[in-house]
């Protein structure tokens, strides 16, 4: 079994701030810890025991500062099952989260738009997901220290939290849609026949991640909150081949938009309890 609580203090003694809110930052997207403050960057390769991120637009570290108030530790890369690892590996952070004491997530995602509302740069809350890769990071022992063997996942995305963001939203005149997210493993993107399946299947968006990272996190009983930004339309929509210099591209142009998400996100859990 892994030591979590060692990793999580192996990384908590290099930093400068006790982090309160995990940030998990998708393809892309890692831009958004250019603006911690005192911020502590510490790369996987340092952490022994840690897999590796191999994917262009991951950077593959950890950024531990304050953004907009909060003490944030983010993940500037995440692990994706295709790369390679192995499915109980991509979730180590999370549980090196809870050993930080650390009650709140924010995943992000960069994803393909299957509903044909959606629009590359849309950023889209997740409401629900399938997990149509049938990959479990809960497969093996189950350690009754983070949660139970059979943990419910009814509700995985924090509604209250969730509430508090799309009035934030409406409010800064920033619009944010609603979707659920079909998680695949990648790494070849769909064929236009399946798009259509997983729209039959009630998906809004397609990616290859996020769900292990929520099933861990709902197993150790964090709140959570997850956004995707379409970077695309999926497989089929368009008259257009995909590739992720596009992907990584959209996610890139609507910076300032995903930030202000992010932002109101934080702020939204302020003055509360956890
Ligand atoms: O880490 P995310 O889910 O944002 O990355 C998406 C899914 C694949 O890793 C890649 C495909 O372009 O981007
Ligand atoms: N499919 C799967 N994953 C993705 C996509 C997509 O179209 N876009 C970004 N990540």
């Amino acid at each position: 079994m892994v030591d979590y609580k060692k990793l999580a203090d192996k990384i908590l003694a290099k930093a400068i701030i006790k982090p309160e809110i995990a940030l998990i930052l998708g393809s892309g997207l890692g831009y958004i810890t250019e603006h911690f403050e005192n911020a502590t960057i510490i790369e996987y390769k340092n952490i022994e025991g840690l897999p590796q991120s191999t994917v262009e637009g991951h950077k593959g570290r950890f950024v531990i500062g304050k953004f907009q108030g909060s003490s944030i530790i983010a993940m500037d890369g995440r692990f994706h099952y295709y790369e390679g690892h192995h499915i109980r590996d991509i979730v180590m952070p999370i549980y090196i989260f809870k050993e930080m004491d650390i009650k709140r997530l924010i995943i992000t995602n960069a994803a393909g738009g299957i509903n044909r509302s959606f629009l590359p740069g849309d950023i889209v809350a997740i409401t629900d997901v399938i997990n149509l890769a049938f990959k479990n990071p809960l497969i093996g022992p189950n350690n009754e220290k983070y949660g139970t063997r059979f943990p419910d996942m009814s509700s995985v995305i924090d509604q209250e939290w969730l509430d508090k963001v799309e009035n934030g939203a409406t409010e800064a005149g920033i619009e944010l849609k609603r979707g659920t997210y079909i998680w695949v493993t990648g790494p070849s993107y769909e064929t236009p026949a399946e798009i259509k399946a997983y729209e039959l299947l009630g998906a809004d968006m397609v990616g290859m991640s996020t769900v292990p990272e929520i099933i861990a996190a709902s197993h150790c009983g964090m709140r959570i909150l997850a956004f995707s930004c379409i970077t695309n339309m999926a497989s089929g929509i368009l008259d257009k081949k995909l590739d992720h210099q596009e992907v990584v591209i959209t996610a890139q142009r609507v910076r300032s938009k995903f930030r202000r998400i992010v932002n109101i996100a934080l702020e939204a859990q302020k003055g509360e309890h956890v």
